[in-house]
């Protein structure tokens, strides 16, 4: 099967670089080449983008537009030195997090309008898509819990509920209309979150794989959509 890019989203403490040796574990075992990566970040440039975006600036306001500019200066930086090359070299991407983060805090949380982010992605990315996402479902207070307890919140961290709120609602959303993703209950517990997660992916991973041999179409033609629960 061609190298595929998987990401996995969502807010703060939701359990992202939890499941992410899983997920990992699930290429490498069946013979894939795989590197991970993270938003903003993997890349030098890019890194540094990433500690002058997150921290607080003394006497000084970030604008919502810097804010957002840094993000898609970091995921250029990124996607053209790193992930492009992998996968040209059939080799399995992570992604700790990619473009739909952008939609959900700087369109949903700061409420940057929608066709703004979309004029950015377009300029900096084209019309390249992660082939899976998979997106880890929590309630913002129980996500920021979680946060709290692996150490001081930075900068955007402290930009209050109703913002992860707005943030969890446009993932949602966003997510109703978007292929190739699985929602998973993150509020439940590690061992379960895990197992949720790992089935979505087999699930693609199974149908992706068929899709490549009978008819030889690109990965980003395959198409799963559904919801995971920790009950089914
Ligand atoms: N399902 C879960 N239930 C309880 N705690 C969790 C769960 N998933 C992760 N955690 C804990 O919450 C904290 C944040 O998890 P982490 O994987 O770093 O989240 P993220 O990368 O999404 O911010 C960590 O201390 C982790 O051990
Ligand atoms: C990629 C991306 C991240 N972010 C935010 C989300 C996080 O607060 C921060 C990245 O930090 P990170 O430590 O990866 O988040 P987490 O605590 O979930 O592991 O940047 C955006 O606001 N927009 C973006 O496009």
């Amino acid at each position: 099967m061609k190298a595929a890019f998987v990401v996995v989203e969502g807010l703060e403490g939701a359990g992202k670089s939890t499941v992410i040796n899983a997920i990992e574990n699930f290429f490498t075992m069946l013979g894939h080449s795989v590197i991970r990566t993270r938003e903003p970040g993997g890349t030098p440039m890019a890194e540094a983008i990433r500690d002058c975006v997150k921290q607080t600036w003394k006497d000084e306001t970030v604008t919502q537009e810097t804010e957002l500019l840094l993000m898609y200066a970091a995921r250029s930086q990124l996607v053209h030195n790193i992930i492009l090359p992998a996968l040209a070299n059939n080799i399995f991407v992570i992604g700790d997090r990619h473009d739909l983060s952008s939609v959900a805090y700087q369109g949903g949380g700061r409420q940057v309008p929608l066709e703004n982010l979309q004029l950015l992605k377009r300029l900096t990315l084209g019309d390249f898509t992660p082939d899976l996402t998979l997106y880890l479902d929590i309630e913002p207070s129980v996500g920021l819990a979680r946060a709290k307890g692996r150490g001081e919140l930075d900068r955007i961290e402290l930009s209050g509920l109703a913002f992860f709120e707005r943030a969890r609602e446009t993932y949602l959303e966003q997510l109703a209309l978007l292929e190739n993703a699985a929602t998973i209950n993150a509020g439940n517990s590690i061992e379960q979150v895990q197992k949720d997660v790992l089935r979505a992916l087999h699930n693609w991973y199974n149908a992706a794989s068929s899709a490549t041999n009978t008819t030889a179409s690109h990965a980003n033609n395959r198409t799963v959509k559904h919801t995971v629960r920790g009950d089914e």
